[in-house]
C-alpha cells in the first residue's frame, strides 16, 4: 500500500517539525544531519512534483526552529536567512550556470565568489548601537530569534566596542559562534568523569553552551566567533562586495576566517573544495562544508533571494562525518598483544566518504560508558582516517530485543582464558605463545637477541614463516628443514644452512633467557633473571603459587599473577614441553637465590660498574649476574659507586674510578664471586 502524495508530503513535514525541534530547541538531534537533509531533500521533490500541495508553513519555506521560551524573543532588524545546499558537483555547476542565466552573463566571462568554509557552529546577530554591543541573538526561525546578550558578552572574539574611526549609527554583524574541536573534546572528557552526558559533536556544544541560562557558565566554555556578514549598516557606506566587507569586519575588530580567498568560477571552486577537504582535519574547528557568493554586491542584489536563502550563495557540503546506523553484532578481535576488543559490527552505512561496517568499541569501560546494546541505533563518527567511533546510543529508539554485550571469558582466536586485571580497562588473552592471533609478535620476541637469540631470523622471515604455515608455534622452529626453508623468498641454500645452525645453537640456553623467551606479560629480563636465580629450575616456577612467587626480589601481585596464569593454560605447557623434546635445555640450579633470613643477598646494597672487555662473559651477562646477587650496576662511576669491574681496554670509567679513590677489581675476582654463590658464567 503506498501512501498518497498528500499523505507523504504530510508525514514527512511531521517528521522534519520533530527533529528541528530536538535539534534547535533541545539542542540534542535524534539523527544526524545527513538523514535530516536527506528528508528535506524528500519533500522538496515532493512539493516540487506537487505545486498545488505547497503550503507556507512547510518546512522547506522556513529558517531554523522556534526560539526557546527560556530566552526573551528579539525580532531581528533584517531576516537571517538559510542557505540552499549543493550536495555534488554537479550541482555547483548548476548553480554557477543559473546566476550565469539570471545575469545574462556571456558564456566567457568568470564569476567571482568569496570562497568561504562553512563552519559548523550557531549563527548569531550582533547589533551595535554608536559603536557599542546592545545586542545579541540566535537565528531563531528567521525573523525572531533569543536574546542571549549576557552570553554572547563572555566571548572574547566578539568586540564590546567597534575599533577604528568610522563607526556607524547602528551595524548588524552576522556571524557564526563555534567551539573548537580542542575545546569540545576536552569537554567531553571532562563530562565522562563527572558522570554528565557529553556533546553529540562541536556544533551542539557550542549551542548548548550559548544557551545557557546561567552566563558564568558559557563564560568557561572558551567559545569563538567568526563573523561574514551585515544585516544592516545605518550611517556608513556598505562595503561593495564581499571581499570587501569583510575586510571592513576585521577593521571593526571582527574576527574573519583566515581561509576566505577570492575565487574565480567553477573551476575556483572546485580547486578551493580540494584545497578545503585536505585541510579539513588539520582546522582547529569543525566545518561541514563551504560558502561560495558571489562577491559583487551589485550582482547579489540583481540575483536576490528565493524563500529561504539567498540565490546569489549556496553551501557546498562535505560529505557528513556522522551517520545513524544499528548494531548487528559484537565481534571480539584479538591483538597482536592479546588485548581483546570489541567491535561493533554494523548496518553498513556510508559516512566520511567511504561505507562502514565496523566500528571500534575499545574496551568495556567505553561500552558502559556509551551504554550499548547489540540492536541499538548508534550515531558512528568517522572523520579523517580515524578508524569509525561510536558516538552516541540513540535510546529513545533501542528495540525490545536489544541485549547487552560482555566481556567473553574465553579468547575467541584460542579458548586460552582471558585477563582482565582490577583498575584496568584493557582485557587480555593469556594464552600468548599458543594464541594464533598473536603467533607473529611471539615469535619475533622469542628469537630476539636476549631472548632465544636466533641470528638471523628477521621479522620479515618470521612473516613468511607463519604466513606459509611452516611455524605456528616456537617449538616449530627446531622442525625446520633445509629443503622446506629454500621454497621461501630470499632463503638460498648458504643463508637456509645458517638460519638451521643458529636455531640449533640456540637450544642451549639459560633458564632466565627461556622465561624471558615465553614472553609473559609484563616479565622482561630483570624479572626473568630473578624468577630464574629464585626457583633455580623450570618445575618449581610451572608449580608456583601467587603467594610463593610473589616472594621473588621485584615481583609483585601484577607480575606474579600473569606468570602463575601463563602456567595454567594447557597450550602454553603444551609449548613449552614440545621446547624441551626438541632439545632446548640449560643447566638448572637449585634454588639458592632466595634471599637470606635477613632478606638481602650477597651484592645487596653495594653500586658496581662494569667497563671494558671480560672474556669469559658478555658486558650485558656480568651485569645480569651481579644484579642477581643484589648489586646495583650503574652506567657511569660517582663517589657513590662501591667497586668497578674492570676488564681489559677498560677507559675514562677506570681513571675516573682511580681518582675517586674508588675499589677496582678484576674478572679473577668476579668469576670467584659467582662460583662461591654457585653461580656460573653464562654466555657464548
Ligand atoms: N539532525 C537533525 O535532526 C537536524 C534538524 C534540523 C536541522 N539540521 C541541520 O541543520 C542544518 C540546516 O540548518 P540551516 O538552515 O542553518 O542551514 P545550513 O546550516 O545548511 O546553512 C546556513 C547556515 O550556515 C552557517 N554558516 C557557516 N559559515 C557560514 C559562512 N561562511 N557564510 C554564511 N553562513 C555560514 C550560518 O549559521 C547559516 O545560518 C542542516 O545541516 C541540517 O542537517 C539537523
Ligand atoms: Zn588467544
Amino acid at each position: 500500500m503506498s501512501l498518497t502524495p498528500s499523505d507523504a508530503i504530510e508525514s514527512l513535514r511531521q517528521q522534519i517539525r520533530e527533529h528541528d525541534y530536538h535539534y534547535y530547541v533541545e539542542d540534542d538531534p535524534r539523527i544526524p544531519d545527513q538523514d535530516y537533509d536527506a528528508l528535506m531533500l524528500q519533500l522538496k521533490k515532493l512539493e516540487q512534483e506537487h505545486p498545488e500541495l505547497l503550503t507556507t508553513d512547510s518546512p522547506t519555506q522556513r529558517v531554523g526552529g522556534v526560539p526557546l521560551s527560556s530566552f526573551s524573543t528579539v525580532q531581528h532588524v533584517a531576516p537571517m536567512l538559510s542557505l540552499d545546499n549543493a550536495f555534488s558537483e554537479q550541482d555547483m555547476q548548476d548553480f554557477v550556470r543559473r546566476i550565469r542565466e539570471r545575469l545574462k552573463l556571456p558564456a566567457t566571462s568568470a564569476v567571482e565568489f568569496a570562497a568561504e568554509p562553512k563552519l559548523d557552529g550557531i549563527a548569531v546577530s550582533l547589533l551595535y548601537e554608536k559603536g557599542s554591543l546592545i545586542r545579541a541573538a540566535t537565528r531563531g526561525d528567521g525573523e525572531f530569534g533569543e536574546d542571549i546578550t549576557a552570553n554572547v558578552r563572555t566571548i572574547t572574539a566578539v568586540p564590546l566596542r567597534l575599533l577604528g574611526g568610522s563607526v556607524p549609527l547602528r551595524l548588524e554583524v552576522r556571524g557564526e559562534v563555534v567551539m573548537s574541536k580542542a575545546t569540545f573534546e576536552a569537554f567531553n572528557r571532562r563530562a565522562v568523569t563527572k558522570n554528565e552526558k557529553p556533546f553529540v559533536n562541536p556544533r551542539n556544544a557550542a549551542a548548548g553552551s550559548l544557551r545557557q541560562l546561567d552566563s558564568r557558565v558559557t563564560a568557561k566554555r572558551s567559545l569563538d566567533c567568526y563573523c561574514y556578514a551585515l544585516g544592516l549598516l545605518e550611517g556608513g557606506e556598505w562595503p561593495e562586495d564581499q571581499m570587501a566587507l569583510l575586510e571592513r569586519l576585521r577593521q571593526w575588530g571582527f574576527k574573519v576566517n583566515p581561509e576566505i580567498k577570492l575565487v574565480s568560477g567553477i573551476d575556483g571552486c572546485s580547486a578551493y573544495y580540494s584545497q578545503m577537504m585536505a585541510r579539513r582535519d588539520q582546522l582547529k574547528y569543525e566545518i561541514d562544508g563551504l560558502v561560495f557568493k558571489v562577491n559583487r554586491r551589485d550582482w547579489q542584489s540583481e540575483l536576490g533571494y528565493v524563500s529561504r536563502a539567498p540565490r546569489w550563495a549556496i553551501a557546498h557540503k562535505f560529505p557528513a562525518q556522522e551517520a545513524m546506523t544499528t548494531v548487528e553484532s559484537v565481534e571480539f578481535q584479538v591483538g597482536r598483544t592479546g588485548a581483546i576488543t570489541p567491535v561493533a559490527k554494523l548496518k553498513p552505512v556510508f559516512v566520511g566518504g567511504v561505507t562502514v561496517s565496523n566500528a571500534t568499541l575499545h574496551n568495556m569501560d567505553e561500552i558502559d560508558r556509551l551504554g550499548i546494546q547489540v540492536g541499538d541505533f548508534v550515531f558512528i563518527r568517522r572523520a579523517g582516517d580515524v578508524i569509525p567511533q561510536v558516538v552516541r546510543v540513540v535510546l529513545e529508539k533501542r528495540p525490545d530485543a536489544a541485549r547487552p554485550i560482555s566481556m567473553p571469558t574465553h579468547c575467541p582466536a584460542c579458548g586460552s582464558d582471558v585477563e582482565r586485571e582490577e583498575q584496568q580497562a584493557v582485557a587480555r588473552c593469556s594464552g600468548g605463545l599458543s594464541c594464533p592471533a598473536q603467533r607473529k609478535e611471539a615469535l619475533k620476541h622469542f628469537v630476539s637477541r636476549r631472548a632465544m637469540d636466533i641470528d638471523g631470523l628477521g621479522d620479515k622471515l618470521i612473516d613468511q614463516l607463519v604466513d606459509t604455515n611452516l611455524v605456528q608455534s616456537p617449538a616449530d622452529l627446531y622442525m625446520l628443514q633445509l629443503s622446506s626453508l629454500l621454497g621461501l623468498e630470499r632463503m638460498g641454500e648458504k643463508s637456509s644452512a645458517k638460519l638451521l645452525k643458529a636455531i640449533d645453537k640456540s637450544k642451549s640456553t639459560t633458564l632466565a633467557k627461556f622465561i624471558y623467551a615465553l614472553g609473559i606479560r609484563e616479565v622482561g629480563e630483570s624479572t626473568a633473571k630473578a624468577v630464574a636465580s629464585f626457583f633455580g629450575n623450570l618445575q618449581s616456577i610451572k608449580e608456583a603459587e601467587i603467594e610463593r612467587l610473589q616472594e621473588v626480589p621485584d615481583v609483585g601481585t601484577v607480575v606474579a599473577k600473569h606468570i602463575h596464569v601463563f602456567f595454567r593454560q594447557p597450550d602454553n605447557l603444551d609449548v613449552v614441553n614440545r621446547l624441551i623434546e626438541v632439545g632446548v635445555h640449560w643447566t638448572e640450579g637449585q634454588p639458592s637465590r632466595t634471599k637470606d633470613a635477613s632478606g638481602s643477598l650477597p651484592l645487596t646494597g653495594q653500586t658496581v660498574v662494569v667497563t671494558g672487555t671480560l672474556e669469559s662473559v658478555s658486558r650485558d651477562d656480568a651485569k645480569a649476574l651481579l644484579e642477581q646477587l643484589g648489586a646495583k650496576v650503574a652506567g657511569s662511576v660517582s663517589a657513590k659507586t662501591s667497586w668497578v669491574l674492570a676488564g681489559p681496554g677498560a677507559g675514562s670509567k677506570l681513571s675516573k674510578a682511580e681518582a675517586l679513590g674508588v675499589e677496582v677489581r678484576d674478572e679473577k675476582y668476579f668469576l670467584s664471586l659467582l662460583e662461591s654463590n654457585g653461580l656460573q658464567p653464562t654466555g657464548d
